[in-house]
């Protein structure tokens, strides 16, 4: 079977509170988007991986593609797997790429081998692979917070409006990001405020990384604002970045203007 995991974006992300457990609590708009990965996996004589496209740091071990195996394989007497990642989602990107494999692996095995999982049942066995992979399971709009794996209805759909993700390569890592955060109370109620015109959400909608890392990284304030020149209703840095993005009324080719970076544009 042939899949194609998808990454997403965050549209507003509060950072409330520091965990007990080391955590942070969330406030997040977490939308699915049509960057995708292409992930392939067959029944096999033995449990194998291969990745192809985009470089993937560490071990194959350490891919969450092979941990949601693993983690099903402990508990169901499923056969072993050929699996073929072809990564195209950029890495340490904030649109969790890694994230959406290992909760596609859990959704494929689940079919392949007819477990007979429940949506709420894949989920939690996607938390236990990472914060934003529950997330993937069912794949749509949703409020996210307490770690951003837990989840409530919100009223956003972006259907028909364009979207332009600007990756500058710069690689910048989850923990390292959380690091250097002073968690504080959400800004304000992104559940009414994503009810508002996109064109108001510019002054309302904001991502709590920004504030540390357009400093380190000037050059993510200069694309977003490059957006905003290009006509975009709103724009933004993804979850721990380094993606930026554009949400346009109608469709705009960007791709010129930002030749040196990965760019990928479509509808939402
Ligand atoms: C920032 C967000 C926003 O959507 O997205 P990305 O930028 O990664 O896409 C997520 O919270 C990332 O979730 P995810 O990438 O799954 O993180 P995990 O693997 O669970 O955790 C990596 C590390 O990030 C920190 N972490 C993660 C989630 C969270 N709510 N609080 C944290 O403090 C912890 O230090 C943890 O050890
Ligand atoms: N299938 C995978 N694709 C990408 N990264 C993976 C994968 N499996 C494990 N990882 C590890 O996860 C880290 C980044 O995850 P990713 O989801 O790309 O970032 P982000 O959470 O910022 O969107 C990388 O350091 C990488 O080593």
């Amino acid at each position: 079977m042939v899949y194609f995991p998808n990454a997403k974006i965050n549209i507003g992300l509060f950072i409330t509170e520091k965990r007990a457990d080391g955590f942070h609590n969330i406030e997040s708009c977490f939308y699915p988007i049509g960057w995708s990965d292409v992930l392939e996996i067959l029944p096999s004589d033995k449990l194998s991986f291969k990745s192809t496209g985009i470089d993937i740091p560490g071990e194959p071990s350490g891919n969450l593609c092979l941990k949601a195996y693993e983690l099903l394989k402990k508990d169901f007497d499923i056969p072993p797997v050929s699996v073929h990642l072809h990564k195209v989602v950029p890495i340490g990107a904030g649109m969790g790429g890694g994230s959406s494999d290992g909760a596609f692996t859990i959704k494929t095995l689940n079919y392949l081998f007819e477990l007979g999982l429940s949506l709420e049942v894949m989920e939690n066995y996607a938390r236990k692979l990472g914060s934003d992979c529950a997330f993937f399971i069912q794949n749509r709009p949703q409020f996210c917070f307490g770690k951003g794996d837990e989840f409530s209805e919100i009223d956003v759909n972006l259907t028909g409006e364009y979207i332009v993700l600007i990756n500058p390569n710069i690689h910048i890592s989850t923990i390292e990001a959380y690091s250097g955060i002073k968690p504080k109370a959400s800004a304000s109620d992104l559940k009414e405020t994503l009810k508002l015109p996109i064109q108001e959400w510019k002054n309302l909608v904001h991502n709590d990384f920004e504030q540390n890392l357009f400093p380190r990284f000037p050059i993510l304030g200069t694309i977003k604002e490059s957006l905003y020149e290009s006509g975009a209703s709103f724009a933004s840095m993804t979850g721990s970045g380094s993606t930026i993005y554009g949400i346009f009324e109608k469709e705009v080719d960007l791709r010129n203007m930002f030749d040196n970076y990965a760019v990928w544009q479509g509808f939402l």
